[in-house]
């Protein structure tokens, strides 16, 4: 694919677009939209526009899609998959300044908002109303609604309430052409054709940039419970999620975590923690309703299955200073792995009765390679997220023999009948794996339909897989 730089001309009409402080250009301006949270990658676009509103976002695709200047959408950065990274140069555009939340209407449970408003901001805000939207990444704070839609986030909740695709009912959507559609209706039900909508959530900004929100919300339940579980192993405490389920038990969140992330975690936030000797695993169990007659009862059942399993303590929250600590060693997990050593992230998700399979396969794989990996995520949607660190590795073996590594941990996830990722997305640094999960109809299938909403190829190239030639 051919790409056209950005001229002085053309800078000269985005200027006219977004105006001379909303659009930079200049070294320093620009560095802060090079890089995602994604490993160490760095890429400069040409430029950045700021729009405010869906006109505007218009107007500055259809100056690209003139002139086959690449675009990449970009939220708030957080993502792990390099899908914001402007790989081929051209013109960023960043949604930090369509950050309004439109309208909460109580009588149809839903929001209408634009997607650079911050997601912790979304729930704050219905919470007040006794309402929940339960989609809440680890980066719930800083990453925006967009950018989780781009993606099909998750987060501790999904287990119980559905990933963003439950909650997504309307999109307002700027085509690769430069038109404004809105790709559903705001119902409960959509009964009407192709769901553009769904195709929507997950493309990662390959087909469209989305500059409106309509989600659904539900009841906030009033109680909550948090239990911290320790096993003797990984396989052990892995074992135990899906027969949790199979005791007919649905936690809020079921999560992983393995000793050596919870030991970062300690170290990055030097938080008071005591890690007893041969605890290898942890889940960090919640539940939640309207009374806590009902949530005792649950975790008496929950209990019984640690117990059939091997669980060796189980630690209760007891007050909300607690519970936010707790989350908060969950949360701060991605941020402290960064911060103790070069990694690479995979997002794997498997069935949930095969994550002992898996996380013994990764363990064994790493073994073979040289590699160690720090495991946590979400066990109770079978969601492993892998950290390969690169501690102990040579720079020799980490450049040359791991993707062999990574490609074999692929394929065990497909072999246990999983997929590539569960919400972090496929972006740029995934995308060579993609024929692993997918044959060539497949694929083919997939950039039929790039082909259709963006025949110039200019939404967010390189991203996902490769531009058919
Ligand atoms: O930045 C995020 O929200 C992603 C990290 C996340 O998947 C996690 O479970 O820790
Ligand atoms: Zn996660």
């Amino acid at each position: 694919m051919e790409f056209t730089p950005i001229n002085q001309d053309i800078l000269k009409q985005i200027i006219s677009i977004t105006g001379e402080e909303r659009t930079f250009y200049k070294q320093e301006d620009i560095e802060r939209y090079s890089h995602d949270e994604t490993e160490d990658l760095i890429f400069h676009p040409e430029v950045v526009a700021l729009p405010e509103s869906a006109e505007e976002v218009s107007a500055l695709v259809e100056l690209c899609n003139e002139h086959q200047i690449p675009i990449t959408p970009r939220g708030a950065g957080t993502g792990l998959s390099g899908g914001a990274l402007p790989i081929h140069g051209g013109l960023v555009i960043c949604m930090e300044r369509m950050n309004k939340l439109i309208e909460i209407d109580e009588r149809n449970l839903q929001a209408t908002l634009e997607p650079g408003v911050i997601t912790e901001n979304l729930i704050d805000a219905v919470a007040e109303k006794g309402l929940l939207y339960p989609v809440d990444p680890a980066s719930k704070g800083s990453c925006f609604i967009g950018g989780n839609v781009a993606h099909g986030s998750g987060g501790p909740q999904v287990v119980k309430y559905g990933t963003i695709r439950e909650y997504i009912l309307n999109l307002e959507v700027v085509l690769p052409s430069g038109e404004i559609i809105w790709t559903g209706a705001n119902t409960l039900k959509f009964s009407s054709g192709y769901n553009l909508t769904q195709l929507m959530i997950g493309s990662e900004g390959t087909l469209g940039i989305v500059t409106k929100v309509v989600v659904k919300l539900i009841p906030k339940p009033k109680e909550n419970i948090l239990m911290l579980a320790s096993f003797k192993s990984n396989e052990a405490a892995c074992e135990a999620v899906s027969r949790i389920f199979m005791a007919g038990q649905t936690p809020s969140s079921l999560e992983f975590m393995e000793r050596k992330g919870v030991e970062w975690v300690i170290k990055y936030d030097q938080i008071a923690f005591t890690l007893v000797d041969g605890i290898e695993a942890f889940l960090l169990i919640e539940v939640n309703g309207d009374s806590m007659d009902e949530l005792f009862l649950q975790c008496e059942q929950i209990n019984i299955v640690l117990e059939e399993n091997d669980c060796q303590d189980v630690l209760l929250a007891d007050t909300s200073a607690q519970k936010e600590a707790l989350w908060n060693m969950r949360r701060t997990m991605a941020v402290s792995v960064k911060s103790n050593s070069v990694y690479k992230e995979e997002d794997t998700v498997v069935p949930r009765a095969e994550l002992p399979k898996l996380i013994k396969g990764i363990k064994e794989i790493g073994a073979r390679y040289g590699f160690e990996s720090v495991c946590y995520g979400h066990a109770g949607d079978g969601n492993l997220h892998v950290n390969i660190i690169k501690e102990n590795m040579s720079d020799e073996d980490w450049n040359h023999k791991l993707d062999d590594g990574i490609k074999e941990i692929f394929e065990l996830t497909v072999n246990l009948g999983g997929t590539l990722s569960g919400e972090h997305g496929i972006g740029y640094v995934q995308k060579d794996y993609m024929p692993l999960k997918f044959n060539a109809t497949h694929i083919a299938l997939m950039h039929g339909i790039k082909n259709v909403f963006d025949p110039k190829g200019i939404m967010n190239p390189g991203k996902m897989f490769n531009s058919p030639a």
